[in-house]
């Protein structure tokens, strides 16, 4: 039974897609993204699950930029969930005594219309996860009137619901994944998606079209693609791509080969099974096929057999 460190406590939205993603594993709660993901380097977990973007808000930084600088990790899975937030309190508060919220930063950008709406002048309060807000919340002398988490961490931690359902939209999804030491990636299944974080050699005009073009001459099709700071002052990034296909694709091993000659540095962070299932557009000449054919028909042409 694998064991997997995940954002705790237990009652977070990461619990539930670790749940999904691996119903038999053990669950080693952590108390923030940095931290699960450590106890998988250091091997006190077999790997790990955290959040890594949302379909309304984007990225989760800290993820991006622990799978960009600290010590290498592998994406084998990903799990696309739809979350729904709840306000919750202590039994006997009523909203309009609510001064002081806490929740995680990607439920404060979720939630914006309800603060606005409901809590117009309660000061919002970022927390490492949803549950450890509601953990927080339930303690009789909590400095916090309301926690914004899943309905399940108000059972976990006896907080009651005045509100349901409070995000923006009811159609937001979270993207999570896992990871695990690095090794060879899964298998390809035919509808697979890749990882890694690119950086550029200089600034120069021209510059983020020359990486795209690694991608477009192979006809790969990108799926998300982000830049970070790298902290080296204004102006200075790095780039996240996630593109249909698996590294074993010869048109993705060739786009990412390109890439490497382009760039000051490469950074693979995993092949894995897409979660829509959804198959790769293949254009016409960029099937495993075409690129084993040229190959052959080149080394003809060096040896004078054309
Ligand atoms: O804090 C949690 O419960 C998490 O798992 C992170 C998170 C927060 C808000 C939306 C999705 C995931």
């Amino acid at each position: 039974m694998p064991k997997l460190a995940y954002l705790g406590p237990a009652g977070t939205f990461t619990e539930e897609a670790l749940r999904i993603l691996a119903p038999h594993a053990e669950r080693l709660p952590c108390a923030n993204i940095s931290a699960a993901l450590d106890a998988a380097r250091r091997g006190e977990a077999d790997g790990a699950v955290v959040p890594l973007e949302n379909s309304l808000e984007g990225a989760i930084p800290t993820t991006l930029d622990e799978f960009a600088w600290g010590e290498p990790l592998l994406i084998t899975a990903e799990l696309l969930l739809p979350v729904e937030f709840s306000l919750l309190v202590r039994p006997g508060t009523e909203i309009g005594r609510i001064k002081r919220v806490f929740t995680h930063p990607a439920a404060i950008t979720q939630c914006r219309n309800f603060i606005a709406r409901e809590l117009p002048d309660a000061v919002v309060v970022a927390a490492p996860s949803t549950a450890a807000a509601a953990q927080e919340v339930a303690l009789p002398g909590s400095p916090y009137d309301a926690a914004i988490a899943a309905c399940i961490a108000g059972e976990h931690y006896g907080l009651v619901e005045l509100a349901a359902r409070i995000g923006d939209r009811s159609d937001t999804v979270t993207r999570f994944v896992r990871v695990s030491r690095p090794g060879p990636p899964p298998e390809p299944t035919g509808s697979d998606r890749t990882s890694l974080v690119a950086f550029l050699t200089d600034d120069h005009p021209g510059a983020l079209l020359e990486m795209l073009t690694e991608f477009s001459v192979r006809g790969v099709n990108l799926t998300r693609i982000e830049s970070r700071p790298t902290g080296d002052g204004i102006g200075r990034y790095f780039f996240h791509f996630d593109f249909e296909g698996h590294v074993a694709d010869a048109r993705v091993g060739e786009a990412i080969s390109g890439l490497h000659r382009v760039c000051a540095d490469v950074r693979f962070l995993g092949s894995y099974p897409r979660a829509d299932g959804v198959s790769p557009q293949v254009k016409p000449g960029t099937a495993n096929g075409d690129f084993a054919e040229a190959t052959d028909w080149l080394s003809r042409v060096r040896t004078g057999q054309v």
